[in-house]
């Protein structure tokens, strides 16, 4: 079990992006997180930038199993939308928040190791982390690591990860307490309710039900993977809620918590 002033990884969803309320709200969470002394790294999504770059550009663009497939030639927007204008405009709102950030990727500084996951989804990438040096630097130096989805090979090429498989990796280099928050208040069950507290079991019996569905799927299973890996649960919770968010801050449980 992690001590409460262990590495914060706080994943953001892409939704997000599109809220500029939503993110001074988190950033003031995050500044008075660190305030009260614990570090934080932030990992972001951004799968709305993606879709409206890559539409901008006219590129169609689809999702199998909560993936998006990505054709090389895609590749150059999808990482300037990641690695780029989602990744800059949360420093602005860090910036604004006055938390002094440091905008990296997964292809920086050996933080992870790379690969192709499935030559049928194009660049996705698959991380596994590597070196924790560089976040240790600039966690050292009171600043909060926001860092994008965009890896790359060892041969240097650019590849795309889903940004809760991301969230792992990092939170896995740093030893890191894990919550994932998207626009939902937590996992749900099949009526709309938030579900306290879930195990493979249950996950696997909602999985199979399609109770849990698309990114919801990929989300619990990387929360699981870090949950059973690290032996302490992962949260999914909600950016969206000033109630969450507060409870957050003073270091309480918040939405489903998944356990190991
Ligand atoms: N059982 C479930 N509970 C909550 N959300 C679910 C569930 N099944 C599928 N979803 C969908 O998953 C979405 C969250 O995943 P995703 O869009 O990938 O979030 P993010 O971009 O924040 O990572 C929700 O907005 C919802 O539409
Ligand atoms: C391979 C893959 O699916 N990559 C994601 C990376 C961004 C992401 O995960 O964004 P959210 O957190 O907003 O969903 C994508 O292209 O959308």
């Amino acid at each position: 079990m992690s001590n409460s002033m262990s590495v914060l990884v706080l994943k953001v969803g892409g939704a997000l992006l599109q809220c500029e309320m939503g993110m001074a709200r988190l950033m003031k969470t995050a500044a008075e997180i660190i305030a009260n002394g614990q570090k934080v790294v932030m990992v972001h999504g951004g799968g709305y930038v993606v879709e409206q770059q890559l539409t901008a550009n006219q590129m169609e663009t689809t999702k199998h199993l909560g993936l998006r497939v990505t054709p090389a030639e895609q590749m150059p927007i999808i990482a300037g939308a990641l690695a780029g204008t989602s990744n800059k405009l949360l420093q602005g709102a860090a910036k604004s928040a006055g938390v002094v950030s440091v905008g990296i990727s997964l292809a920086d500084a050996d933080l992870v190791r790379a690969i192709i996951k499935d030559e049928q989804l194009g660049m996705v990438g698959e991380v596994e982390p590597k070196n924790a040096s560089y976040l240790e630097f600039v966690l050292s130096q009171g600043w909060m690591p926001i860092v994008s989805s965009i890896a790359m090979t060892d041969a240097g090429e650019l590849l795309n990860v889903n940004a809760d498989q991301a969230a792992t990796a990092v939170a896995q280099l740093v030893d890191g307490q894990l919550v994932l928050l998207s626009d939902v208040s937590g996992v749900l069950d099949g009526k709309g309710q938030l579900l306290k507290s879930l195990n493979r079991a249950e996950i696997e019996q909602l999985i199979k039900l399609g109770v849990i569905e698309s990114g919801m799927k990929v989300k619990v299973e990387a929360a699981l993977e870090v949950a059973e890996s690290m032996q302490q649960p992962v949260q999914v919770a909600s950016w969206r809620d000033a109630a969450q968010l507060a409870a957050l801050a003073k270091g309480e449980a918040v939405g489903t918590q998944i356990q190991a």
